[in-house]
């Protein structure tokens, strides 16, 4: 199995293993040693009918404290295992976990604007959830069904070998069919999870856009939703099972009684021709039971363990995809600024969204960028934030062509203030700092600026937020943003209608205070056309279907009596 999985996969498999190895050492001691404890079980059964054969009670008496250390020690030896199974188990999970999320918070910034995050979610909940029992919990049940199904053999064979021939003959069948409905448990599996990945993803939408259901009233067709996926994932879950049952049935019916009735008659024709005891008739009835079950639960629990081993190549293929760009770093001062030349982009495809976009911004620089809804003002800052590749022309960011920047040194520079602001179920202090840590003094000057000063001094910044920031109004959250960005000083402010949740003098105050800044180039994309604001800009562009068909100061641009000067006309 191992050698079919990529070497990122086994990234993930060696997870299980870190600092883990005593535990597992142990566990599987005890596993092995938990084998000969039930062949003795069923020894001692065969010699007790045998001592009653005998008549002798001393004998039996002697078996009777046997019988009770052996009690006793088997059941120290389970416990030994059980716990030292967990402490492997357990561990392992948490570390598959920990590695998983380490990978996928190294993604690219594309990946979580491209990818599905629902299957994230379902990578790390559903899927673990598979693995445990599939990977890990059943790892440990093969070694002990194999060890078991030998064991047994070995005992059968030391005691009889025309009957431990009858035994094997009778099981033939049954392991092949059992072998045979395994494989396809593997796909059944595979299902589960693909329905667990979108069952997922809708309740997230679900949830998330809970309000949007609400206003629409929409309630009816979100239940319609709902039951579809859960239906359907439910529909899945029931094919794996059943077929579960049904190896179950195949395997029990088949090979639990043609195995234990064939090996009783032929053993009780073997005793009455005194070829073998009655005891070990017993015995070899017993032991049936040690060779039905692995027969029954081995292919399965193979089958699942492919399954479960196909799920972490999954994890594993969805980490590497869209992976962070590893490239060349640029310097915090940005010599040369930014530069787009001849720029074009289309989303998959598509039309063009942007065509001919040529810009020079200085570092340091205030720049507005206004244009139409749909215009393109939003993807030219994903542009820049490193978030598609897919651009024609050139966009050189301190002198290094953006497509070849390393993800992270272009994170270093690019401070983002976004329409929609993430907030954490957690307190003032952290949404501000992103639970890094900076000087209070820093924080509260960053608050201060961004227009929280007088929330953090009637409420601290240990306020609680709570969930997606539901304690705090949409200004507010707005704020909260805008002081991220201020107290990360990266050297490009990149902001896209950050003041849009505002009111009127509050959006003039927040934007002013982002022109107010030292240090950073700003480009700001605005619908707010505030002539004593746009004024402070060194330049504006103005878009108009991707194109940039104006360029100017304020002055200039009212001037020209253009496109610029006709939409400030309609926002005014
Ligand atoms: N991820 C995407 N995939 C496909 N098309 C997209 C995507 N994002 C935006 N678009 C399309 O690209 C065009 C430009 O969108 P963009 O968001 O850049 O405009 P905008 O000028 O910022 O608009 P607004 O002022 O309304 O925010 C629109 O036609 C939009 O539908």
């Amino acid at each position: 199995m191992k050698s079919t999985m990529s070497a990122a996969a086994r990234d993930y498999v060696r997870a299980f293993y870190r600092d883990n190895r005593l535990n597992l050492a142990v566990a599987l001691a005890l596993t092995v040693l938990d084998v000969p404890a039930a062949l003795i079980g069923s020894w001692l059964l065969g010699r007790i009918i045998d001592v009653i054969g005998t008549g002798d009670a001393s004998e039996l008496a002697h078996l009777a404290v046997f019988c009770g250390a052996f009690l006793l020690a088997s059941l120290a030896v389970s416990l030994g295992m059980y716990r030292a199974k967990c402490a492997f188990i357990y561990r392992a999970l948490a570390q598959y976990k920990s590695l998983a999320f380490e990978r996928l918070s190294e993604k690219g910034v594309r990946a979580f604007a491209r990818e599905n995050t629902g299957s994230y979610l379902s990578l790390l909940t559903n899927d673990v959830a598979s693995i445990e029992e599939g990977y890990l919990k059943r790892g440990f049940l093969i070694v002990y069904h194999a060890l078991l199904l030998a064991g047994s053999l070995a005992m059968m064979f030391a005691l009889s070998v025309p009957l431990t021939a009858v035994a094997v003959a009778l099981s033939a069948a049954p392991i092949a069919a059992s072998v045979a409905m395994g494989r396809e448990m593997g796909e059944r599996e595979r299902a589960v999870s693909a329905g667990n990945e979108r069952f997922v993803s809708r309740l997230r939408d679900l949830l998330a856009g809970f309000s949007v259901v609400k206003a629409f009233r929409a309630e009816g067709e979100a239940r319609w939703l709902f039951a579809a996926a859960n239906a359907e994932v439910e529909a899945l879950k029931r094919r794996r099972y059943w077929w579960e049952c049904l190896i179950g049935a195949v395997s029990e019916n088949l090979c639990g009684s043609l195995l234990q009735f064939g090996v009783f008659l032929a053993g009780a024709w073997l005793a009455v021709t005194g070829e073998v005891t009655a005891g070990t008739v017993l015995v070899f009835v017993n032991l049936c039971n040690y060779l039905v079950m692995p027969i029954n639960v081995l292919p399965q629990f193979l089958a699942s363990r492919r399954a479960a081993a196909g799920l972490i190549e999954k994890l594993a293929e969805a980490a590497e995809k869209n992976e962070a760009r590893r490239g060349e770093g640029v310097g915090r001062d940005l010599a040369g600024g930014v530069v787009l030349d001849h720029v074009g982009f289309a989303y998959d495809g598509g039309e063009p969204v942007l065509s001919d976009v040529s810009l020079e911004l200085a570092p340091g620089g205030r720049y507005a960028l206004v244009g139409a809804s749909g215009s393109g003002k939003s993807t030219l800052l994903n542009l820049l934030m490193g978030g598609e590749d897919g651009y024609t022309g050139s966009i050189r960011v301190g002198g290094h062509e953006l497509r070849c920047v390393d993800a992270g040194s272009l994170c270093d520079l690019m401070g983002l203030i976004d329409q929609q602001v993430f907030l954490f179920d957690d307190t003032l202090g952290n949404n501000v700092t992103m639970f890094r840590d900076f000087p209070e003094a820093a924080v509260l000057d960053a608050c201060r600026r961004a227009g929280l000063g007088e929330l953090v001094a009637e409420k601290g910044l240990g306020y609680a937020c709570g969930e997606g920031g539901a304690n705090l109004s949409g200004g507010e959250r707005q704020r909260v943003s805008i002081a991220r960005a201020l107290l990360r000083k990266t050297p490009v402010l990149l902001v896209d209608e950050a003041t849009s949740a505002l009111d009127a003098r509050t959006a003039s105050e927040v934007a002013g205070a982002i022109l107010d800044l030292e240090g950073p180039m700003r480009l700001v994309v605005t619908h707010r056309l505030e002539p004593a604001l746009l004024a402070r800009y060194d330049e504006i562009f103005v878009l108009r279907e991707g194109r940039v068909v104006e360029r100017g100061t304020y002055a200039e641009l009212t001037a020209a009596g253009g496109y610029f000067a006709g939409l400030c006309a309609v926002v005014g």
